[in-house]
C-alpha cells in the first residue's frame, strides 16, 4: 500500500522542491491541501493526523504547531525542516552521513529534524575531524558562507527577483547575520561536536541555488601532526562507503582554480574539499552543496525514504 505523505507547507520553496521530487513515485499517495487554504488550520490538522509521514516546510512557530496537533497521534511521523527541533533531544538529526550510526537513528525515529542548509556544510566538514582527534577543544572555528537567494524562501526570492518590491534587494552579493547570532549556530556547535559556538558569517549572492561553506584552520593549532594530507584522509574514511557526500581528491583540488557556488544547483549530492598547499601553514576546507537540494528538500527525500524503509 502506497505511503501516505502531507507536506504542509507545500506551496513554498522547500515544500515545492518536495513536491516535485515526489510527483512521480508510485509508492506515495501525496495528501494536499489547496493553495488557497494552506493556514487553514483545521485543514491542516486533518490532512496532518491523516499521513504516514507529514514533511513541515514551514516556520518555526508553524512547525511547533503542527507538532503540537500531531502530539497524541502515534500513526504519524514529523519530519521538519525548519529550526525548530534541530538540537532537541527527542528527535533524530536528519544528517544520515555524520556518523555511521545516524542513519538507522532516522530510520527508526517519530520525529526527525532537517539540518540547515549551512550546518550541513559546516557539519559535514567539521565533525569528522573533531571525531578523529584533530581539530582539540576549544579551537576557535570560523564558518563562512555563501548561499543562492532562494535560501531566505518565498520573501527573499521576492525581494531579489521584483524591482518593484518594497523592499527590494539590488544588492548583487552581501553579508547578513551580523550580530553573529545567527539561528544555524546552535546545531553546528551541537552536532559538530564543538565546544565552543563557531564564528559563522553568512552570505547571499545573486544566483537562486548553490552555496559554499568554508572553514579555515591554522594547522599549528590543531593536533599534532595534523596536515593537509591526514585531514583528507580522514575526511575520505569518514565517508567512505555512500555516495551522498564525496570528499574529491587532493590531486584534483589541486588543480582547481576557482569553486563556483552553482555547480551542484538541482542536485541532492555535496562535495568536499581541502585547500591548501603541502607543507604550508593553513588549510581551508569547503564543502559544496545546493541549498535546496542536500541542504533541505534532497536531504528531506532521503530522510523521508529512511523513515520508509522502517
Ligand atoms: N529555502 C531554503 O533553502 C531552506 C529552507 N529551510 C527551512 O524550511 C522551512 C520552509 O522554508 P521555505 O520553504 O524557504 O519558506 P517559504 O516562505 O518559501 O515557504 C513557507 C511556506 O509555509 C507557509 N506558511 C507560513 N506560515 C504558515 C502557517 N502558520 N500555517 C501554514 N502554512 C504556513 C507559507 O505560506 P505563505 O505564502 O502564506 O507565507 C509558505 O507557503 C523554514 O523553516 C526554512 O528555514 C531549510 C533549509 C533550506
Ligand atoms: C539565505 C538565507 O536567508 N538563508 C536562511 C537559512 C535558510 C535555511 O537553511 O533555513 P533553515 O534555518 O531552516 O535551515 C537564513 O540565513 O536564515
Amino acid at each position: 500500500m502506497a505511503s501516505k505523505i502531507f507536506i504542509d507547507g507545500e506551496h513554498g520553496t522547500t515544500g515545492l522542491q518536495i513536491r516535485t521530487r515526489l510527483a512521480e513515485r508510485r509508492d506515495i499517495e501525496l495528501l494536499s491541501i489547496p493553495e488557497a487554504e494552506r493556514r487553514n488550520a483545521q485543514m491542516r490538522e486533518d490532512l496532518l493526523n491523516s499521513a504516514d509521514i507529514a514533511i513541515l516546510c514551514l516556520p518555526d512557530d508553524a512547525s511547533i504547531q503542527a507538532y503540537e496537533m500531531t502530539a497524541a497521534n502515534n500513526n504519524v511521523r514529523l519530519l521538519d525542516a525548519s529550526t525548530a527541533f534541530r538540537v532537541h533531544p527527542d528527535w533524530a538529526y536528519g544528517f544520515a552521513e555524520m556518523d555511521k550510526a545516524q542513519a538507522e537513528k532516522i530510520r527508526t525515529a517519530r520525529h526527525v529534524s532537517n539540518p540547515g542548509c549551512y550546518p550541513t556544510g559546516a557539519i559535514g566538514l567539521i565533525r569528522p575531524l573533531r571525531a578523529a582527534g584533530i581539530l582539540p577543544d576549544g579551537y576557535p572555528v570560523s564558518v563562512n558562507a555563501i548561499s543562492g537567494y532562494t535560501g531566505g524562501g518565498k520573501q527573499m526570492i521576492a525581494q531579489m527577483e521584483d524591482p518593484s518590491h518594497p523592499e527590494h534587494l539590488a544588492s548583487n552579493n552581501f553579508l547578513y547575520g551580523l550580530t553573529l547570532k545567527h539561528k544555524h549556530l546552535p546545531e553546528m556547535k551541537m552536532h559538530g561536536l564543538l565546544d565552543r559556538a563557531p564564528l559563522f558569517s553568512p552570505s547571499v549572492g545573486r544566483f537562486p541555488q548553490g552555496m559554499i561553506v568554508q572553514v579555515p584552520l591554522f594547522l599549528e593549532d590543531l593536533a599534532t601532526g595534523a596536515s593537509i594530507d591526514s585531514i583528507h584522509a580522514a575526511l575520505v574514511a569518514h565517508y567512505a562507503g555512500q555516495d551522498i557526500v564525496t570528499v574529491v581528491p587532493l590531486e584534483e583540488s589541486r588543480a582547481v582554480p576557482r569553486v563556483d557556488a552553482e555547480e551542484l544547483a538541482g542536485q541532492d549530492t555535496m562535495k568536499l574539499f581541502v585547500f591548501g598547499t603541502p607543507g604550508g601553514a593553513h588549510v581551508n576546507l569547503v564543502a559544496l552543496l545546493d541549498n535546496l537540494g542536500k541542504g533541505a528538500s534532497g536531504a528531506a527525500v532521503q530522510n523521508m525514504d529512511l523513515m520508509l524503509s522502517a
